[in-house]
């Protein structure tokens, strides 16, 4: 059973997403991120490809798409809050979004 990360667990996890524009989501134990792409295209092209790994990962995201715009939410839902899954995608989501 995944856990939600411990305060300093959060402490030492949390800075370097907030360098790469992560941040807490209001009211909820939960991280989010807005990515801006060039095109439709892309942002969906980003989409598919962080589902792939969601699913391999077998932790999803909960997510919405306008034009090229991804606005992205993690959180377990296991856990009722951010374990260290959340943090392992939101790497991955970076570093595809290159
Ligand atoms: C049954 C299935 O393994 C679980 O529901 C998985 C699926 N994907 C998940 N995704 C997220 N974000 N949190 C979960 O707790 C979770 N649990």
């Amino acid at each position: 059973m995944t856990k939600k990360l411990t305060d300093d667990q959060r402490a030492e996890m949390l800075p370097p997403l907030k360098e790469t524009g992560w941040s807490k989501a209001d009211g909820r134990d939960a991280i989010k991120k807005t990515y801006e792409f060039r095109n439709f295209v892309e942002a969906f092209g980003f989409m598919s490809k962080a589902a792939l790994w969601a699913e391999k990962m077998n932790h999803h995201p909960e997510w919405s798409n306008v034009y090229k715009t991804v606005e992205v939410t993690l959180t377990t839902h296991d856990a009722d809050g951010v374990s260290e899954l959340d943090i392992k995608l939101a790497k991955k989501m970076d570093a595809l979004a290159q």
